[in-house]
């Protein structure tokens, strides 16, 4: 399975929300990540069809989705930012309800969603009301029904929102679980849900692409550019109103800053190995300058 975006482009208002992007996604676990209002949903809303770009085509084995009419739905499965639910549906009862809609024969929509809630662990809450589950365990829902149609292509667009830690832990081990012989793409500004289980992170700010490559290609770019570098409580004012920092914690040595910058930021700087946040920041955030 191969998804090539070919230049892309939206406006809003004479104000690109997408600017001629550029991609190609093969089998593998695909991280969308910019700041909000980067273009992230944009994209997603055209490649599912809810958007019309003004220019550009979507191309799935080479052929424009347009092209693929209704069949084209049958090659993906979708969890759209902040899913909306029937509360009074039970669990069980909503993912027959979606088998309808994605037009899933009975029996066999039947077969699915039991093996899905399963993967999903909520077999046993299979009779209960959707407005009675937890966030994490609605996003379970969101995902099992995502995947009903067996998709080629999973779509997932800020699936951890408002999930704790340890539902985002399960949620991502969900995803690499999914993400065997499809292509899975993952839009997020939360580093964290993507860079130990992306294949590549597609980097996008106001609208364009700034790199896509895997969390460690991207990481090996920066090498050299993060420091960690010690401040006192008389130079931390002058070193926040001048550095990217991505991080701060106090010691009893000093204030530790992880700091983002091309040149050595001051005599007693040490470099550290860069992460995916320091690559995010890097490229496309302001850091923290006060
Ligand atoms: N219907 C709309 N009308 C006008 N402007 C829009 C509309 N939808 C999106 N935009 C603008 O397009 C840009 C990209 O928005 P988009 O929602 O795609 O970003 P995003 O990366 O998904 O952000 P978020 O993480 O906040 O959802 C933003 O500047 C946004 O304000």
């Amino acid at each position: 399975m191969k998804v090539t975006f070919k230049d892309i482009s939206k406006q809003y208002k004479g104000k690109y929300a997408l600017e001629n992007f550029n991609s190609e996604l093969e089998n593998g676990i695909y991280g969308l990540l910019g700041a909000n209002g980067a273009g992230k949903t944009t994209l997603i809303n055209i490649f599912v069809g809810i958007l019309k770009s003004d220019k550009g085509q979507v191309l799935i084995n080479d052929v424009d989705v347009r092209s693929l009419g209704i069949e084209f739905l049958s090659h993906i499965g979708y969890l759209q930012q902040y899913p909306q639910f029937y509360k009074n549906f039970k669990v069980m009862d909503f993912l027959r309800y979606m088998c309808v809609l994605k037009d899933i024969p009975k029996e066999q929509g039947e077969k699915r969603a039991k093996e899905l809630l399963e993967i999903v662990n909520l077999s046993d809450a299979s009779t209960k009301k959707i407005g009675a589950l937890s966030g994490g365990m609605r996003q379970r829902v969101g995902i099992a029904q995502a995947m009903l149609n067996d998709p080629d292509i999973l779509i997932l667009d800020e699936p951890t929102a408002g999930l704790d830690p340890q539902e985002r832990i399960r949620f991502r081990n969900l995803i690499t679980k999914f993400s065997e012989n499809r292509i899975v793409l993952l839009a997020t500004h939360i580093v964290s849900d993507i860079e130990y289980i992306a294949n590549q992170v597609i980097l996008l700010k106001d609208g364009q692409l700034l790199k896509q490559d895997s969390p460690q290609a991207l990481a090996r770019g920066i090498e050299g550019k993060v420091w960690n570098v010690t401040a006192t409580e008389n130079t931390i004012e002058e070193k926040l109103k001048h550095l990217k920092i991505s991080n701060m914690m106090r010691n009893q040595d000093g204030i530790h800053l992880r700091v983002i910058n091309d040149e050595k930021p001051d005599a007693h700087a040490v470099n550290i190995q860069p992460n995916l946040e320091d690559v995010f920041l890097y490229y496309s955030g302001d850091g923290e300058r006060w």
